[in-house]
């Protein structure tokens, strides 16, 4: 019943489906969202193994474009009933110029805005992140923190300040008249740091795990948490969000939800150790650190370097003062709003998503 013509009625619009998350974004549709009639899957690049899904029962349609491109967002939205929008220029190592990233994490979603009402598309659902809030260049902690806990959310660098403003764009845009009158309903999801099949600065430090022989080296004390939230549910998150917008309008609209799961709380190595670990890696002797000030110096070298070369070439190392600052401040965040307002509880638990995060590295 589920599966006939006349119950598959929606068009989807992921924008940013060929990336870490939009593939999954993608998947979770197809076997989540029965309703589904057409997916739209729209990317800068395109993948080979969209493909694959064209041999469904659900029409996906690639589109290759750019976000930051008004009339091309305009034409992928148009008839479209919900767009996920999780594209995005992620970037805080210094590849591109702080210009770009504002062109396509605020003036893409913009563009994306804009088209829903110029189209008349009802349901907006954006992918914000957690570095919306924090941690802030004062390095404070956020300890098991929640959507409404104070915090001073101040940033320099262009990333979270471009996500910050492009999540503002779209909580105000709830309740703005679309084309044929209705209101439009906006949410915003902010994950902490993604992990699981993908995430490809987990397969970088196993790569440079092998280089040492096998060893890493902690450089993060153990005692500084960070909360990690697996792919598959954050996807199914966003899968979630979208069907419940519309019944829950009142409720969800405007709102934003951080991302969660049973994922523990551990320091940004120690918890990468839990799928390295059984791929062969070791963290060398934890009582030996790195000191704080030695690193404070590569990561300052390493800025110092990246504009002295940017003539040149690209250098863009994992390690400058702003990474380093995210990776030695406690981020965790506990709550269950999304579990209330729209009955989430994580599809996969923290063994599943350990597994299969195994399994691919
Ligand atoms: N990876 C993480 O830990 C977190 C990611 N996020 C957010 O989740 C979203 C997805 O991130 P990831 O999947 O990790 O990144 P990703 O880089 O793997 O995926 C982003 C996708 O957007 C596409 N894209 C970039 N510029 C575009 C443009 N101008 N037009 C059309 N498509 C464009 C890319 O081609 C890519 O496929 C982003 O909005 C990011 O800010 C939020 C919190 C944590
Ligand atoms: C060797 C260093 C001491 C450790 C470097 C680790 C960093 C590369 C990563 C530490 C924390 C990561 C960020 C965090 O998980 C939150 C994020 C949210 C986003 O929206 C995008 C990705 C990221 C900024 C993520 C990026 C890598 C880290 C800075």
């Amino acid at each position: 019943m589920a599966d006939s013509a006349e119950t598959r009625k929606l068009v989807y619009l992921v924008t940013g489906g060929c990336g870490f998350l939009g593939e999954h974004v993608v998947r979770m549709l197809l076997q989540r969202e029965p309703r589904l009639y057409e997916l739209r899957v729209f990317d800068l690049h395109l993948g080979p193994w969209l493909e694959e899904l064209k041999t469904g029962p659900v029409q996906v349609t690639a589109i290759q474009g750019d976000v930051t491109q008004a009339h091309e967002v305009a034409a992928a939205v148009a008839g479209a009933h919900v767009v996920i929008h999780t594209a995005g220029l992620v970037d805080v190592f210094g590849r591109a110029s702080p210009e770009t990233i504002y062109e396509v994490n605020v003036q893409g979603t913009k563009n994306v805005i804009e088209a829903c009402v110029q189209t008349g598309t009802r349901f907006l659902v954006y992918t914000s992140s957690m570095e919306v809030v924090g941690p802030n260049i004062k390095g404070h902690p956020f300890y098991r923190g929640n959507e409404d806990t104070p915090y001073e959310a101040i940033h320099r660098h262009p990333y979270p300040c471009s996500k910050a403003q492009a999540e503002r764009l779209v909580l105000e845009a709830n309740g703005r008249k679309v084309h044929g009158g209705l209101s439009l309903v906006t949410c915003a999801l902010r994950p902490t740091g993604i992990y699981g099949e993908g995430h490809q600065i987990m397969r970088d430090f196993y790569h440079q795990g092998l280089r040492l022989g096998g060893r890493l080296f902690r450089a993060i004390p153990a005692s500084v948490e960070h909360s990690r939230v697996y792919v598959g549910n954050v996807a199914w998150m966003h899968v979630l969000v979208a069907q419940e917008l519309e019944q829950r309008a009142a409720l969800m609209g405007g709102q934003v939800y951080f991302c969660y799961d049973e994922s523990p709380y551990k320091s940004y190595e120690d918890f990468n150790m839990e799928f390295l670990g059984p791929c062969g890696l070791r963290l060398v002797d934890t009582r030996l650190l790195v000191p704080y000030w030695l690193l404070m110096l590569l990561a300052t070298l390493n800025a110092l370097l990246q504009w002295l070369l940017r003539p040149l070439l690209l250098y863009a190392p994992l390690l400058n003062p702003y990474t380093l600052a995210v990776a030695n401040t406690t981020f965790t965040v506990s709550t269950n709003k999304a579990q209330r307002h729209f009955g989430y509880k994580p599809l996969f638990s923290w063994e599943d998503s350990r597994t299969r995060t195994i399994r691919w590295v």
